[in-house]
């Protein structure tokens, strides 16, 4: 399985997220620039965290613009598993692959902690490693991880049971609407969050919360190509 890790200018988990690949499932990962404009070779997108174009605008409102863009939303459109985390999450929104949007923190200040999650739907091909309810500590580090959407889209991704993580035990850190972590789109290749997985692959990292969201994305893969689960 192959995985492409998209660099913007100002990208700052490019690096984690390579690493994570490396080292918790051991498959193929390359960077790949934002002016790029082929993603025919790879199986999974991973748009980073960071301050892409120094979010000088609303978070992600310029990357949304660079070349590579229509490539992911190429990928998405087959089917194949995007995950945007933290300004990965905020650019795929701009982009329109995610409905809502990530406004500021209530309390208007960059956070920067563990947060537990409770992994709310356990079905997607990024969270099928986890069990229904299972709370995990992964990091946020944000200042505009405040998600909000009408209540139309509200009703709808309930419904489409598209939230996949909520931020557990009352500790919603940023006053996202229905405490909302991370969701997909209605298919569910398609994953945005504000905390970041590739922080949390290790306990030397102080969490390893996170490392199930890979094994979770090559168990699908793997699963979807026909090939043994755990060969
Ligand atoms: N770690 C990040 O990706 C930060 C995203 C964005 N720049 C924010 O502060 O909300």
């Amino acid at each position: 399985m192959k995985f492409a890790v998209i660099v913007f200018p100002g990208s700052n988990c490019d690096i984690d997220c390579y690493k994570a690949v490396e080292e918790a499932i051991g498959q193929e990962v390359d960077y790949v620039w934002h002016t790029a404009t082929d993603l025919s070779a790879y199986d999974a997108i991973l748009v980073p965290g960071g301050f892409s174009y120094g979010d000088y605008l609303r978070c992600g409102a310029i990357a949304r613009f660079a070349p590579v863009m229509a490539e992911v939303v190429k990928a998405a459109e087959q089917g194949k598993y995007v995950l945007g985390i933290c300004n990965g999450f905020q650019i795929l929104t701009e982009a329109g692959l995610l409905p809502g949007a990530l406004l500021r923190n209530s309390g208007l200040k960059f956070l920067c902690h563990q947060a537990p999650l409770e992994v709310v739907n356990n079905e997607t091909a990024f969270t099928n490693q986890y069990a229904k309810g299972e709370i995990v500590n992964i990091p946020i580090a944000h200042g505009e991880g405040n998600y909000f959407c009408d209540e139309e889209t509200l009703a709808k991704l309930e419904a489409n049971n598209q939230i996949v993580f909520r931020y557990a035990q009352g500790s919603n850190p940023n006053g996202s609407l229905s405490d909302i972590a991370g969701i997909c789109n209605e298919r569910g290749n398609v994953v945005g969050m504000m905390p970041h997985p590739e922080r949390a692959i290790n306990q030397l990292l102080g969490s390893e919360g996170g490392k199930r969201m890979f094994t979770s994305i090559l168990n699908a893969w793997r699963e979807q190509h026909g090939a043994a689960v755990n060969s």
